[in-house]
C-alpha cells in the first residue's frame, strides 16, 4: 500500500476511486482493505472540515465495506454487493460534488500570507423551513442567522425547495413538538435532495420514541423546545469552525522490530504519527520528548512485560488518563480481563485488522482530546480561556520567524456593566456569546481567539499585513455594533473597543498583551467603539 500525502479532497476523492476500480479490477483482499482504508480518510478529513453530511455519508459505505471485511475467503465479493457498494460510492461522489464549498474547504486547508479581505469571511447558506405557527421563531433565527454572515432562504412547510445549491444546514421550525407524518415525508424529501447538509428540527419534546422516528426520516440534531434559539445558532457556527486539528501521535512499545514496522506503515497510512520503542525501559523518556496521544503497547517483551509498564505510567499523575491500547498475540481471555483491569483501555490481537486498529486509536484518542480539550475551554463562549489563551500566543510567538507577523488584539465590551445592571446577567452572558460567535464565525481556524476576561477577548492574527488585519477587527467591530441581542422586553445593541499591538515591533507575548491593552485603554478613552494601533 501506497502512502500519498494527502493535502486535499481532490486527493482523498481520487485515491478512493483508484482504489475501488483496483479491487473490482481484480477482486484482492488487499485490495479491499485499501478501499476501506481510503473511505476512512475521507471521512476523517470531512470530520476536520465539520462536513457532519458528508462524514454521515462516508461512515455509511465504510460500515457496509467493514462489514466485508471479516471473512477474507468471500472476496472477490458476489455481483449484488458490488452494485450495492457501488450505489453508495456514487451516492457519496454525487453529494460530494452538490455540496462543495471551496471557499471554507480551502481557507481551512491553506492558510495564506496573501488572504483577500473576502477569504475572512465564511459565507454560507440555511434554510429555514417554518410551519405557519412557526413563523415568528423562524424569522428571529433568519435574522440572527443573516448578521452572523449565512444567507438564509425562508421556506413555508410546503413549498419548493429553491433550486441553489444545497445548504450547509436545514432547519426544521415546526408548530408542535411530536412530527405528523407529512413532517417526516418534508424531512424526507429535503434529506435526499441535501443529502451532505445538517438538519435541526427544533421545538422537540425530550422523549426518546418522538426522536428517534425523526432521526430514521433523516434528521441528525433535535433541539428541545426551551433555548431553542442560542442552541441552534451556535450549533449552526459550530459547523462553520474548522478545528485546527494536530496530527495523531502514537507511541508503539514493541520489542519486533519486524511487527513495530507494520504497525507504523498501518498508522502513516492513516495519517497518524508515530514513533516506536523496543525497550520499555525507555518510557519515560520519550514519553516526555515525544508527548504521544496514545500508547499501544505490546504484552510480552523482555525486562518488564506492558502491563507492568502500563501499571507505572498509572501512578503518575501525567499518565493517568493517557490511552494506552495493548496488541499483542495473547489469547488467553483472562490475561486480557486481567491486563484491562490493571489499566490498559483495550486490547487488540495480532495479527491485527489495519481498519480496526486505525478507529480504535483514532476513536481513543478522539476522546482524550476532548477531556484535554474542557480543561482549556471557556464554558460560556466554548473560546480558549485566559490560561490557555496565553499558551497558545506564547507558541504563536516562540514558532513565528521572521519577516512574519502576528496582530494581536485585545477587545472589550462596551459599558458592560450597564447592560448587565439594566437587563440582568442572562442577556449580558447572551452579549459576550454573541461576540464570540461573531469572532468565530469571521475569523480564520489557524487564529487564536480567546475569552480573556469576563467581557474581555483576545486574538492573534498570525501571517497576516497587520493593516489589513485591523480592517478585519474593524468590520467585526462594524457588525457587532449592527447586532441585536434579544432581550424580555425586545433588543438591544452592544459595542465594543480594541487595542492592537504587532510582534516583531513587540518581540514578547506579555509585552503584545500590555501594548494592545494600553491602545484598548486609548480607545476607550477616545470613546469607545473603536479600533486603537498601540505607539500609533
Ligand atoms: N453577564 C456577565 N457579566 C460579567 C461576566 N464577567 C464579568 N462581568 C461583568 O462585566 C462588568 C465589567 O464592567 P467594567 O469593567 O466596569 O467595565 P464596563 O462597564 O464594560 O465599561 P468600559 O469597559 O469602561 O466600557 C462587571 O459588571 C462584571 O460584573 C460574565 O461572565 N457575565
Amino acid at each position: 500500500m501506497s502512502s500519498l500525502p494527502l493535502t486535499s479532497v481532490e486527493d482523498r476523492l481520487y485515491v478512493l476511486r483508484t482504489r475501488w476500480e483496483g479491487y473490482t479490477a481484480d477482486g484482492s483482499f488487499e485490495h479491499f482493505i485499501e478501499f476501506a482504508v481510503a473511505i476512512n480518510s475521507l471521512a476523517e478529513h470531512f470530520n476536520r472540515l465539520r462536513l457532519p453530511g458528508l462524514v454521515r455519508l462516508c461512515e455509511g459505505l465504510e460500515n457496509a465495506a467493514l462489514a466485508k471485511l471479516g471473512d477474507q475467503s468471500a472476496h472477490p465479493l458476489p455481483q449484488q454487493d458490488i452494485v450495492s457498494l457501488q450505489r453508495q460510492l456514487d451516492t457519496l461522489l454525487g453529494a460530494v460534488g452538490t455540496s462543495r464549498a471551496p471557499v471554507p474547504v480551502r481557507r481551512a486547508e491553506t492558510p495564506s500570507t496573501a488572504l483577500k479581505e473576502i477569504d475572512w469571511v465564511k459565507p454560507r447558506s440555511v434554510w429555514v423551513v417554518a410551519d405557519a405557527n412557526g413563523h415568528e421563531l423562524a424569522e428571529g433565527l433568519s435574522r440572527q442567522l443573516h448578521y452572523f454572515g449565512f444567507q438564509v432562504f425562508q421556506l413555508c412547510w410546503d413549498c419548493a425547495l429553491p433550486q441553489a445549491e444545497a445548504p450547509l444546514a436545514v432547519l426544521f421550525v415546526p408548530s408542535h413538538t411530536v412530527a405528523q407524518p407529512k413532517d417526516l415525508a418534508r424531512i424526507e424529501q429535503v434529506r435526499a435532495a441535501c443529502p451532505a447538509s445538517q438538519l435541526f428540527f427544533l421545538g422537540v419534546r425530550s422523549e426518546i420514541d418522538p426522536i428517534v422516528v425523526l432521526m430514521r426520516a433523516g434528521i441528525d440534531v433535535t433541539i428541545p423546545a426551551d433555548e431553542q434559539s442560542s442552541t441552534v445558532l451556535s450549533r449552526v457556527l459550530d459547523l462553520v469552525q474548522t478545528h485546527e486539528q494536530e496530527k495523531h501521535r502514537v507511541l508503539v512499545v514493541e520489542d519486533s522490530r519486524v511487527a513495530a514496522a507494520l504497525i507504523q506503515r498501518t498508522l502513516a497510512e492513516h495519517g497518524i504519527d508515530s514513533h516506536a520503542i523496543g525497550d520499555p525501559g525507555t518510557l519515560l523518556e520519550v514519553l516526555r520528548d515525544y508527548r504521544p496521544d496514545l500508547i499501544l503497547m505490546d504484552m510480552h517483551m523482555p525486562r518488564f512485560n506492558g502491563v507492568e509498564a502500563t501499571r507505572v505510567l498509572r501512578q503518575m499523575s501525567a499518565y493517568q488518563s493517557i490511552p494506552i491500547v495493548y496488541l499483542s498475540g495473547e489469547s488467553d481471555i483472562g490475561m486480557q480481563v486481567e491486563a484491562l483491569r490493571l489499566g490498559g483501555d483495550q486490547f487488540l490481537i495480532k495479527p491485527f485488522n489495519p481498519v480496526l486498529l486505525a478507529a480504535v486509536v483514532k476513536t481513543k484518542i478522539a476522546r482524550f482530546r476532548e477531556t484535554q480539550r474542557s480543561s482549556r475551554v471557556d464554558g460560556l463562549t466554548g473560546l480558549l480561556n485566559h490560561t490557555a489563551a496565553k499558551a497558545r500566543l506564547q507558541a504563536l510567538v516562540a514558532a513565528a520567524v521572521e519577516p512574519a507577523r502576528i496582530t494581536v488584539a485585545m477587545i472589550d465590551i462596551d459599558h458592560f456593566k450597564s447592560i448587565n445592571d439594566t437587563y440582568g446577567h442572562p442577556v449580558g452572558d447572551q452579549v459576550i456569546r454573541g461576540l464570540a460567535w461573531l469572532l468565530k464565525a469571521r475569523l480564520r481556524a489557524t487564529d487564536l481567539i480567546g475569552r480573556y476576561g469576563g467581557e474581555e477577548f483576545i486574538v492573534a492574527l498570525p501571517d497576516v499585513d497587520p493593516e489589513m488585519a485591523r480592517n478585519v477587527i474593524d468590520r467585526i467591530r462594524t457588525d457587532f455594533a449592527a447586532l441585536p441581542h434579544a432581550h424580555p422586553g425586545g433588543v438591544l445593541y452592544a459595542t465594543f473597543s480594541a487595542g492592537i499591538s504587532v510582534y516583531p515591533e513587540v518581540d514578547a507575548a506579555a509585552g503584545l498583551t500590555e501594548a494592545a491593552d494600553g491602545a484598548l485603554l486609548q480607545a476607550k478613552r477616545l470613546g469607545r467603539n473603536r479600533v486603537e494601533f498601540a505607539f500609533a
